[in-house]
């Protein structure tokens, strides 16, 4: 079986979670955790545990949360060879605040490792690129990276996380390329510069991106769901999984997971096993579930039709 390969972030995760609904300015009690992240490197991972052999483009810090990165990466099966350590560099981070309720109150990212990998460090990966099962590419890369990668991705199938508001229009000058895309609603709506609260809003935003090129939308959309839509014209809903939610952090990685390992089958049903692993993440604290396997997804979507 020929490698998935992910190029992008890992970060180290600082989720904050008051016990209480946010008091601003002062000290609030809760619980503190750190956890492996990064989009492409939480694909990565994913992907690793539903059976793929998975090697992740990232940069790293000679820090201990380098080093902690690189140990949990591997641990998960994710061949880390092509990971670069930089000595001069932090490891990036990203802290989130989350009141009493869970919802997400404010994050902040620090990731300027990430501006280092440049074409010119991936340049003598090129025949490992076009080669590889599927690609996926996150937005926490430069614009000029993106570019590189997209060009240099032969017939293997893009994948990519548009990752935040500002983020998304990095790869704007690259939407030709794109197999699947992967924006949540403000992403999309950032990216295509149309309004985006409705289904109908939601098939013209599939419409502007197709035109460009795009041939797979996958549009996450919390608690609403999916909507999802490919050039030849089909498109539909996938409601969002009856869980009880632990943290909703990772979820859209998950998913982005599952509709890699679907790749070549019909988008309405890669959307729904992706769904399952969205839904298997959901269930845990972390922003991954250690114990995701195909077969554990498969029973989940048998027990939840
Ligand atoms: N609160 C929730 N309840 C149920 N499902 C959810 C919830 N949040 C996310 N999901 C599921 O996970 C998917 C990805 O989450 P979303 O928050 O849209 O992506 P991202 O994390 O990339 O912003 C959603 O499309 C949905 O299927
Ligand atoms: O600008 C960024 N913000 C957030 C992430 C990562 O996204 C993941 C959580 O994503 P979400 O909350 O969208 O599920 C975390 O692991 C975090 O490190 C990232 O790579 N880049």
């Amino acid at each position: 079986m020929s490698q998935m390969l992910a190029v992008g972030a890992s970060n180290m995760d600082i989720a904050g979670h008051s016990a209480r609904s946010l008091v601003l300015g002062d000290s609030n009690p809760g619980r503190i955790r750190y956890a492996p992240g990064g989009v492409a490197r939480n694909v990565a991972e994913n992907l690793a545990r539903l059976g793929h052999p998975t090697r992740l483009f990232t940069a790293l810090g000679d820090d201990p949360p380098g080093h902690s990165l690189l140990q949990a990466t591997s641990a998960a099966g994710v061949d880390m060879r092509s990971c670069w350590v930089l000595p001069d560099q932090a490891t990036s981070s990203y802290l989130s605040v989350h009141g009493a309720d869970g919802d997400m109150v404010v994050a902040v990212n620090d990731m300027g490792i990430v501006d280092s990998i440049t074409p010119a460090r991936l340049a003598p990966y090129a025949a490992d690129l076009a080669a590889a099962q599927a690609l996926l590419f996150d937005c926490n890369l430069s614009e000029a990276s993106l570019a590189w990668l997209c060009a240099h991705s032969g017939d293997a199938p893009v994948f990519v996380d548009t990752v935040s508001t500002h983020k998304c229009l990095r790869i704007a000058s690259s939407l030709a390329r794109v197999h699947l895309l992967k924006p949540n609603r403000l992403e999309a709506q950032a990216l295509t510069g149309l309004p985006l609260d409705t289904s109908a809003d939601a098939a013209a935003v599939a419409q502007w991106l197709h035109a460009r090129g795009v041939q797979q939308l996958v549009l996450s959309w919390g608690a609403q769901g999916v909507f999802w839509s490919d050039a030849q014209g089909a498109q539909g809903w996938q409601p969002a999984p009856e869980v009880v939610v632990q943290s909703a952090s990772g979820a859209g990685d998950a998913l982005m997971a599952g509709l890699m390992h679907m790749a070549g089958q019909p988008l309405g049903q890669a959307v729904r096993f992706a769904c399952g692993c969205a839904a298997l993440t959901l269930g845990v604290a972390g922003t991954n579930d250690p114990a995701l396997s195909v077969a554990r997804v498969q029973q989940w979507l048998e027990l939840n039709p």
